[in-house]
């Protein structure tokens, strides 16, 4: 049975990029500063993060599962050092190796069609100004197709921050909070009872098309409830618009070669609905990987199943919470031997990131970073990957693993299935 598993624990870096230096991020190092807190006794006791996260936790950085697969391995080739107090494992049962970033961006779209094969190497339109952040022409006929009264925002924020100081006055006047980040992105949060989640989503749609003009990779729709600033809270129906991977990613090709592509949690909308045959939503780490696991139970020959873990980058990594990143880590890789266990002999499992964003950084937004990537199954020998060049070494191993023709850029870290060999001549034969 031939089927790909890919794991994105989305923001997940493990040590800066060469390149950091030009994001700002020379020094950023997600694994790194989360494993030096927790060792240091920074990341004990009850959570300060959402109260929907993971229990309390306590002392070093323990993820016995990860670390198995080489994740410190891997940390260590890529920032020279063993991130702090954690249990360094005996034996080593993956292959492991760290990843550089070709794409011009370190955002999500990008890291994730990168990883898929296809590295975006033009540059994405950003909204660069942190105040009167959107072009006055943009926002008149946002304001004039959506039938609003006014917008609130237009400036870079954190999307945590914005509604608890502009929430109040959104649901008083009915004008929505338009904002973005460094990221190549317009977002538009607003309350699902007061302004309503339909006409919200279908307002990003309408941004959707007004952005065209303006090479934006995604609209990203914030809905929130609750009744003041102090407990405001945004929900599961977040909705993501982004436009199309620039050339057909391993999800599209295997797609087209008749296989089937699950795609579970924020994946489908991040690659545009473009390659996918089974498209499952769910809210939470664990409800995710319940659906991955549910997913495998189903996925047959030429499978690809893919799920992204959303909550380290937006409940953790983006609020700057250290503490309920290593605690969202460790459960998740309580979980994992779960997935190990259902996991076949030809089965390719890979577990890597789509960027930084460092719970220890200054700001809110990503850090440009290497992501882990941990592969087991499909033969490999347990050792170093070594340093990759770029996430599409990914993509390019699905490729080949999955018995579809080579993509364009990466190179393989698996051997091709054996193919059958042409009939030959019978020398007897007259
Ligand atoms: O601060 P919030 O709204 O979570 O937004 C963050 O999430 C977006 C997508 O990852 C990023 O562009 C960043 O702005
Ligand atoms: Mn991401
Ligand atoms: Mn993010």
């Amino acid at each position: 049975m031939t089927r790909a598993i890919v794991l994105v624990l989305d923001s997940f870096g493990i040590g800066a990029a060469p390149d950091a230096e030009r994001f700002g991020d020379a020094g950023a190092d997600t694994l790194g500063h989360i494993a030096a807190a927790c060792s240091r006794g920074r990341c004990d006791g009850s959570l300060q993060g959402p109260k929907t996260g993971p229990a309390a936790r306590q002392g070093p950085l323990a993820l016995p599962n990860l670390g198995r697969l080489g994740l410190f391995h891997a940390h260590r080739e890529s920032t020279g050092a063993w991130a702090e107090g954690v249990e360094v494992p005996t034996e080593v049962i993956g292959a492991y190796g760290h990843a550089g970033e070709i794409s011009s961006g370190k955002d999500t779209p990008s890291g994730h069609w990168e990883i898929a094969g296809v590295p975006v190497r033009f540059d994405w339109g950003y909204f660069l100004d942190r105040e009167e952040s959107f072009p006055p022409e943009l926002l008149a006929a946002l304001i004039r197709e959506g039938e609003l009264p006014g917008v609130l925002g237009n400036c870079h924020a954190s999307g945590t921050e914005i509604i608890a100081r502009l929430g109040e006055e959104h649901m008083a006047s009915g004008k929505p909070i338009v904002y973005t980040s460094a990221d190549s992105v317009l977002q538009i949060a607003a309350h699902e009872e007061s302004f309503g989640l339909a006409r919200l989503h279908a307002l990003c749609e309408t941004a959707r098309r007004l952005l065209e003009p303006y090479n934006i990779g995604r609209v990203i729709a914030r809905p929130f409830v609750g009744q003041s600033a102090a407990d405001f809270t945004r929900t599961a129906n977040r909705r993501d618009y982004s436009v199309e991977p620039p050339a057909p990613t391993v999800l599209q090709k295997l797609c087209d070669d008749g296989g089937e592509v699950f795609a579970i949690g924020k994946i489908a909308d991040i690659y545009a609905h473009c390659g996918v045959t089974h498209t499952l939503k769910a809210s939470g780490h664990d409800a995710l990987m319940d659906a991955t696991l549910a997913a495998l139970d189903e996925a047959g020959e030429r499978s690809l199943v893919m799920t992204n873990f959303v909550d380290f980058d937006t409940l953790y990594g983006h609020r700057r919470d250290v503490t309920g990143y290593a605690a969202a880590l460790e459960a998740f890789d309580a979980r994992l031997p779960e997935l190990l266990a259902k996991l076949r002999d030809d089965d390719l499992l890979v577990i890597t990131a789509d960027h930084g964003c460092d719970p220890t950084w200054h700001g809110t937004d990503h850090t440009r970073e290497r992501v882990p990537v941990l592969a087991l199954g499909a033969g490999l020998a347990p050792g170093s990957l070594g340093a990759r060049d770029t996430f599409a070494d990914i993509g390019q191993s699905l490729a080949a693993h999955l018995g579809l023709a080579p993509m364009a850029d990466g190179t393989s870290f698996i051997a091709s299935p054996p193919q059958p060999k042409p009939p030959q001549p019978d020398p007897l034969a007259a």
